[in-house]
């Protein structure tokens, strides 16, 4: 199971990579763009933040087959084993697909709302594939079922693809995504807080302290009596 932080904010994934268990960043040319800062430097940065063995999926700006194509090769060669290029799964981008996957280039299908596309770009041969559950949701239809079906289509055909699950509003599509059987989410690092955070355990946490200090002062600890 991968946990993903989903922007290019340095900050941020500075902060929430030393705090979590995060597998990962994912960006895409909006996230990108939200930053203002130069492409290539920019991942270049998120890189050495999370180090060579974490993965970092980019996206491809084309729509033809072929200039997907040569800005995969170029993303592959200039970030390495662990880059994920992901494609949209227009019909140029299937085409795309094929092409890369043969020449052992990882790739995540992106922009997918049916499972459907996501079985053609499993065939065509990607690592991943991100439906956009609250986008579905937002055009009532129902984002969690499409992930549930992806998930059973890959299971029932035996294809290795696994579902990245994205575009969350709320911390329970993440919740109910990973009961599904997604093998990956990625959300914006408020949401990755809010999988930890709760009210009570804080109060919990200040009600030792407090039980603690009555007794032993302030300032000392377990290995300091
Ligand atoms: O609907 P949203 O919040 O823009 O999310 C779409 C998501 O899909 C992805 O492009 C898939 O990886 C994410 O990077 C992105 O956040």
């Amino acid at each position: 199971m991968l946990i993903l932080l989903d922007t290019a904010n340095l900050e941020e994934i500075k902060r929430l990579n030393d705090l979590y268990p995060i597998d990962g960043v994912t960006t895409n040319p909006s996230i990108i763009a939200k930053e203002d800062k130069d492409f290539l430097e920019l991942l270049t940065e998120i890189k050495n933040i999370i180090g060579q063995d974490k993965m970092l999926h980019a996206q491809v700006l084309s729509t033809g087959a072929e200039e997907m194509v040569e800005e995969a090769e170029f993303l592959a060669e200039k970030f390495g084993e662990n880059l994920y290029v992901k494609v949209p799964v227009i019909f140029e981008g299937i085409k795309a697909i094929k092409i890369l996957s043969k020449k052992g280039i990882k790739i995540t299908a992106t922009a997918v709302f049916t499972p459907q596309q996501a079985f053609m770009a499993a065939k065509a041969g990607v690592n991943f594939v991100a439906p956009y559950v609250n986008r579905l949701d937002n055009i009532s239809a129902d984002g969690i079922n499409v992930v549930s079906e992806i998930v059973k289509l890959f299971k029932v055909h035996q294809l290795d693809t696994k579902v990245i699950a994205a575009s969350f509003k709320n911390v329970n599509q993440i919740h109910q995504c990973l009961l599904q059987g997604s093998q990956a989410i990625t959300a914006n690092p408020e949401l990755i807080e809010k999988l930890v955070y709760h009210p009570m355990t804080e109060l919990g946490v200040e009600g030792f302290i407090s039980d603690w200090e009555k007794v032993y002062g302030q300032g000392k600890k377990v290995n300091n009596l």
